[in-house]
């Protein structure tokens, strides 16, 4: 596994990312391959642009049904929401990644 030093975020969670609001992203196989206590440089989906550099702090498997309030807490949204986000964004995929992260403070 080459680890990624890259990231992408929907705009959208921009700034909650940068208040240290949402501390945990829940990604796919295809883009769990983070090694912890390593940076990463962090980007908008929609527009590639640049917006911060955040460390991983530990890369741990989660089934969807097993996301719990303390996830979606971490995710600055409510259970039902984060859920919602989820199969929107993989949808049908029971097997996911929770990736925890602190934001790098220049
Ligand atoms: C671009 C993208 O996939 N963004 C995601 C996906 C899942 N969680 C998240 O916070 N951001």
């Amino acid at each position: 596994m080459v680890p990624k030093s890259k990231i992408t975020f929907f705009e959208r969670f921009e700034v909650d990312i940068l208040s240290g609001k949402k501390t945990l992203t829940i990604r796919n196989e295809e883009e769990k391959d983070y090694q912890p206590n390593t940076q990463v440089n962090v980007y908008t989906y929609e527009q590639e642009r640049w917006f911060c550099r955040l460390i991983i702090l530990r890369v741990e498997p989660i089934l969807f049904e097993n996301l719990t309030i303390e996830h979606a807490r971490q995710e600055n949204m409510t259970l039902a929401e984060l859920k919602t986000i989820i199969q929107e964004i993989y949808p049908g995929i029971n097997q996911l990644y929770v990736i925890y992260y602190e934001l790098v403070t220049p």
